[in-house]
């Protein structure tokens, strides 16, 4: 092993060293030695650094420092924080513990207190959903932020989009915010996000933290502070943050007769699936005049009794639609835990979610910026870009994660090539206008004023009539196949499965597959496969693969990736042809997985089941 490498880089937590690492594991997503020792007490830097050689020399165990480190930075999720917080998984241990909160909070405030390097106290807010740990895991985020000595003023119960905006809307403009959220995960779960005014942190800034923050919690003899050196002020920021929402639709409605309740004479029912998207109703709509008699679920209730909070979940989308055709409704909307995705439903009762949504918000975002570059990920159908491009507008197909669908779109848009929309499928949905922030409350404030604006026009045709000409693909599946490993090496054992999957494409050992270098996107090649114009640390390897048959040409796409939540793979794939998915899982399985050996240590029940039975999952 050379010597550069030696001085600059030690294991990552978890690395035995034994035979099982993966080919090049050693030397490759190595934290920085010098970053460390600048933290790390001299014990510990001595302690990573003495591992490191046992590893050099082939074999070792890791230290108890090392499992301690290792345990916090397994709490990164891609640009979050996420993990177990209270009991009640079979087979998970509590993990996201308030000392690993806590020094995970205090990482964050110090990283941004360097960053800003400002005379003056720095101010942190903190949020968080109605999770049963939010309240304990608060007050661990207060601990670790005073103790970096910051102010810290406290949301209580808030949405992830308006923890951003408490960083830009006056007179509250604070530096920083954390939010406490694990989204549409279950009651046992909670999380983390971090903003500052410039944004959600992008996931080598939270690797970052949380390196930090192993350091200091191995180091730590008490994990967690009894004292809170300041006490957090109380704030009622959604007060102030629903006001800029109802501000916007009066402002952008400007009715001539009833300017201040706009929605008069609109029904609207809201299901926030008992997360924190209530507010929405009674802090929004019902002051703009709308009638939401018929909503769902608006009580916080941090065990979401009803269904998961999320406009993925098809409990949630079929609720809303009953209740909208129930009530002849002009609209349904369904938020996630923290709102920074929602879904719709129209008038008609057809639910809006996934590539539909992204049409919807495509239609209005291209009326107001004709020609303007929509990215998203690349699990999106053909037809979605015809739509797009039908429109006038580009569509570029990007990674997986919200953070790099918004991270390209704000890059393209420095490089001058102008884009308004970034949206997943996974109904994380941003827009220029709105700080390139995902935010499902925004988002829907925009369907709001469009449906109204089509109503004012004369049209009785509801937002559903904008993706009439949408097609659905004829064959979608999506696969998971879980990582046989022990948790420390899963990540990378996905890493090894997935490069071996396109070596094998490129050699062409999988007749008619094609690298696709960058989807339809135009913009620039390699897009998707990482080789941007700008690289940036992969935080989840994927690819995309154009799929041909001899007869009909192009007839589908197959989309490989690591999970950003969980040690598996996810396995996307669409055909216009009938059968075009059972064959393309067919050739997957025999000509990849079986023929390169990866099948020896992925999980492919779901790949067999999916062959034998035509049913997925
Ligand atoms: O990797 P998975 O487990 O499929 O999760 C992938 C999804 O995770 C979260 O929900 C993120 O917010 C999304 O941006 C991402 O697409």
């Amino acid at each position: 092993m050379a010597s550069a490498t030696l001085s600059t880089s030690i294991p990552t937590r978890g690395d035995s060293f034994s035979n099982l690492i993966p080919n090049g594991l050693l030397n490759s997503k190595l934290i920085n030695f010098s970053f460390l020792k600048r933290l790390a007490p001299r014990g510990v830097a001595a302690t990573v650094r003495s591992t490191w050689r046992t590893a050099e020399h082939g074999g070792g165990l890791a230290t108890e420092e090392d499992e301690e480190m290792g345990r916090i930075r397994r709490l990164q999720n891609g640009s979050d924080v996420r993990g177990v917080a209270i009991e009640g998984e079979k087979g998970r241990a509590v993990d996201l513990t308030a000392a690993a909160v806590e020094a995970i909070a205090e990482s964050f405030a110090e990283w941004v207190i360097e960053g800003l390097e400002t005379g003056r106290r720095v101010s942190v807010s903190v949020g968080r959903d109605p999770r049963l740990s939010g309240g304990a895991l608060s007050v661990a985020v207060f601990a670790g932020v005073s103790r970096a000595g910051c102010l810290v003023f406290d949301m209580g119960l808030a949405t992830t989009p308006a923890c951003f905006m408490s960083t830009v809307l006056p007179p509250f403009s604070y530096d920083a915010s954390i939010m406490l959220t694990a989204s549409h995960l279950p009651y046992t779960r909670n999380g983390m996000k971090f903003f500052t005014k410039r944004g959600g942190l992008s996931s080598p800034e939270v690797e970052e933290i949380c390196d930090r923050a192993a350091v200091k919690y191995a180091n730590r003899v008490v994990k967690v502070s009894t004292l809170l050196r300041t006490p957090p002020s109380k704030v009622d920021f959604m007060a102030a943050y629903s006001q800029h929402l109802r501000d916007i639709i009066k402002q952008r409605i400007n009715h001539s007769l009833h300017y201040d309740t706009p929605l008069k004479g609109f029904q609207i029912i809201v299901n926030a699936g008992n997360g924190s998207g209530g507010f929405f109703t009674w802090d929004v709509l019902d002051k703009l005049g709308a009638d939401t008699f018929g909503s769902l679920h608006l009580n916080p209730d941090g065990m979401f009794p009803n269904h998961i909070p999320n406009p993925e979940d098809k409990t949630a989308m079929s609720l809303t639609r009953a209740a909208v055709l129930e009530h002849g409704a002009d609209l349904g909307v369904v938020f996630d835990t923290d709102v920074d995705r929602s879904g719709v439903v129209d008038h008609e009762g057809n639910p809006i979610n996934g590539d539909k949504l992204i049409a919807l918000m495509s239609a209005i975002v291209l009326r107001e910026h004709p020609s303007t570059t929509i990215v998203t990920d690349a699990r999106t159908s053909v037809a979605l870009t015809k739509f797009i491009t039908n429109r006038g507008g580009q569509h570029c197909l990007y990674r997986v994660g919200y953070r790099n669908v918004i991270d390209k779109g704000i890059q393209l848009d420095a490089d001058g090539i102008e884009t308004h929309l970034m949206m997943e499928t996974s109904g994380h949905g941003a827009l220029k206008e709105n700080y390139f922030l995902d935010d499902g409350a925004y988002m829907v404030v925009k369907i709001i004023i469009e449906m109204v604006r089509m109503k004012l026009e004369g049209s009785d045709e509801g937002i559903g009539s904008l993706i009439k000409d949408l097609e659905d693909p004829l064959e979608s599946v999506e696969l998971r196949l879980n990582v046989i490993s022990e948790p420390s090496f899963a990540k990378e054992k996905a890493v090894e499965a997935i490069e071996t999957f396109r070596n094998f494409v490129q050699e062409g050992k999988l007749e008619g597959w094609e690298l696709d270098s960058c989807g339809d996107c135009w913009v620039h090649e390699g897009c998707l496969v990482d080789l941007n114009d700008h690289p940036k640390p992969i935080d989840a390897q994927m690819y995309r693969v154009k799929v041909y048959d001899k007869e009909n040409g192009e007839i589908g796409w197959v989309h490989l990736r690591q999970s950003i939540h969980n040690p598996n793979l996810a396995l996307n794939m669409q055909s216009s042809l009938p059968g075009g998915c059972l064959q393309i899982t067919r050739d997957f399985r025999d000509k990849f997985l079986v023929a390169s050996g990866c099948d020896r240590f992925l999980d492919v029940d779901q790949v067999d089941k999916f062959v034998k039975t035509g049913l997925a999952r």
